[in-house]
């Protein structure tokens, strides 16, 4: 072809009449004849694949030299023979934002069709596992669901994260957690006995131990950081255990198991039960690998909220940004960001373990089912709320906690976060508004709490709450009072004080004891319906 100046295995050339990237305030670059190269590299399973402008010359007044993601880039059509590539960004695939952009000017009307349609081909075949380049090389596979759906930068620090022995040892050292799972399981032996095993995200390998002490016939352990080496030596370091379980090393979306599953076991929670998407690997593993009648080690979770009352949390987070109400910081003014540093503030969850009495109504419940809920549920999860004050006084947000259930065929157990029970690594998160909202005893608090996952391993989270007004106003008509904020799950402010003790206003003191019973009535009728046929 005319228009190609380069075409081998993985590779394909465009020569264009000029390119420039779209103006950039920290890279300009200027318009001038170049390359447009389409190609592939990396193994079949970890394949990239890249657009790539560069000007001819060296000597290009800022010469270009860009590498696009073809699987987030985007071309437009502005003319016969002018175009313009986009690389696109998106939250949880719903709005789509493009970040950079290259205008690309063709020789002639006939090269730009030609680019257009390689370019639709890449992006087509590659989407497809087993597809073939457009110039016909065989290519196994392509990124998996979890590469599609997860940017890598996040993925490489998550990896390496959980790749360090020093924060398996923090999760093995909470007690609460690792002492329930161990209970679970080994009270539910009947379980395991005899049974195949799949253990999703093994980090040290600590559940297929468990499981294997248990009695279980082979433990499938798949851990996709560098941990699964640590893993391994743990398991031949216990070999009596370690003869039954096999490490895997590899993401549970990509490996492949000898063999269906009885049980499967994990620890996917994040703080939130849902943050790092962690859930979605364990429900993808389900459809994978466990057997139509097995069983999943927690079974059910569920995220609990409840409004609360803490001004001293409130002063301190809207304190933080007076900073930036100084006029004259080095003879600088610096109020021009206050707003923004207000903002930021409050767009941080708190993660702390509070005291359970600043709640200020009994809370209420999210259930997710791993056994059912599919995994694309797990992207947009929306949760209508409904309170009745137990207190009067102002509402500063959202407490949210969760808890776990090991539906055991002898002894169901629930692992808890809950505000008063024993502390976990996760601590409780509070979304705190940036104003409050005023209510009185037995008033109805309504509102809203809005997840939305996106591709880097968290939620964003839009908390809505409104009451309606009190005082003269309520009488002629009932003003409805909302307080709405945005939040990122991702970045939240940790505050490790111990729970403090909160002076309690006559209300508060006689309404406290009723405020978690109710909860726990829920979770009763919960193991009911949950209960084995
Ligand atoms: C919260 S840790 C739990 C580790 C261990 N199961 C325990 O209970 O101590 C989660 C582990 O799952 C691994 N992991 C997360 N997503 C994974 C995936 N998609 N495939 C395989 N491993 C994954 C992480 O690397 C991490 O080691």
């Amino acid at each position: 072809m005319e228009d190609s100046v380069g075409q081998n295995r993985n590779c394909r050339e465009f020569i264009l009449a000029s390119v420039a990237e779209l103006s950039s305030p920290f890279s300009p670059s200027a318009a001038s004849p170049g390359i447009a190269r389409f190609s592939c590299d990396g193994s079949a399973a970890e394949l990239e694949l890249e657009l790539q402008f560069q000007h001819e010359s060296h000597q290009a007044p800022a010469p270009l030299n860009l590498k696009l993601d073809l699987q987030a880039a985007q071309v437009f059509k502005l003319g016969p023979a002018q175009s313009v590539c986009m690389l696109e960004g998106s939250d949880a695939g719903k709005q789509t934002s493009y970040s950079r952009g290259v205008a690309i000017q063709f020789r002639n009307e006939e090269e730009s069709e030609a680019f257009h349609s390689v370019f639709q081909q890449w992006k087509k075949k590659f989407n497809v596992q087993g597809g073939n380049l457009p110039n016909g090389t065989d290519v196994i596979t392509r990124k998996s669901k979890f590469d599609q759906k997860i940017e890598s930068s996040s993925s490489k620090m998550y990896f390496h994260y959980y790749g360090q022995l020093l924060h398996q040892q923090n999760m093995l050292q909470d007690y609460v957690r690792t002492g329930t799972y161990y209970a679970a399981v080994m009270e539910n032996r009947t379980d395991f006995v005899g049974r195949v095993v799949v253990d999703v995200g093994a980090g040290s390998g600590i559940l297929s131990l468990f499981a294997a002490q248990a009695g279980a016939k082979h433990v499938y352990a798949v851990e996709a950081s560098g941990m699964a080496e640590y893993a391994q030596k743990l398991i031949a370091g216990n070999p009596l255990l370690g003869q039954r379980i096999t490490v895997i090393k590899g993401k549970v979306e990509d490996v492949e198991l000898p063999e269906k599953a009885d049980i499967l076991i994990s620890e996917p929670m994040g703080t939130l039960l849902v943050n790092e998407r962690m859930l979605e690997s364990y429900v993808i593993a389900r459809d994978r690998f466990l057997s139509p009648n097995g069983k999943m080690f927690p079974t059910v979770g569920r995220i609990h909220m409840a409004p609360f009352s803490d001004e001293y949390l409130f002063v301190e987070m809207a304190n933080k940004a007076l900073f930036w109400q100084q006029q004259n910081f080095y003879g600088v003014d610096l109020t021009p960001l206050h707003g923004t540093a207000f903002q930021g503030n409050f767009s941080q969850p708190v993660v702390d373990a509070f005291d359970p009495r600043v709640l200020i109504s009994p809370p209420t419940f999210h259930v997710i089912d791993f056994t059912k809920v599919k995994e694309e549920e797990l992207y947009e999860i929306n949760i209508p709320l409904r309170f009745r004050s137990a207190v009067g006084g102002r509402i500063h947000g959202l407490a949210c906690w969760f808890d776990v259930l090991f539906n055991g065929s002898t002894v169901q157990r629930w692992l808890t976060t809950a505000p008063g029970s024993p502390t976990t690594h996760w601590y409780q998160i509070r979304c705190v508004l940036p104003q409050p909202i005023y209510v009185m005893v037995g008033q109805e608090i309504t509102g809203r709490l809005h997840l939305i996952a996106h591709n880097s391993q968290s939620y964003t989270i839009y908390l809505t709450l409104s009451a309606k007004m009190w005082g003269p106003s309520a009488e002629q008509g009932g003003i409805l009072q909302t307080s709405s904020c945005k939040l990122e799950l991702k970045e939240p402010y940790y505050r490790m004080s111990q729970p403090q003790a909160y002076p309690l206003t006559q209300d508060q003191q006689q309404a406290q004891p009723l405020l978690m019973t109710q909860d726990l009535e829920e979770a009763d009728g919960l193991m009911q319906h949950l209960s084995p046929n």
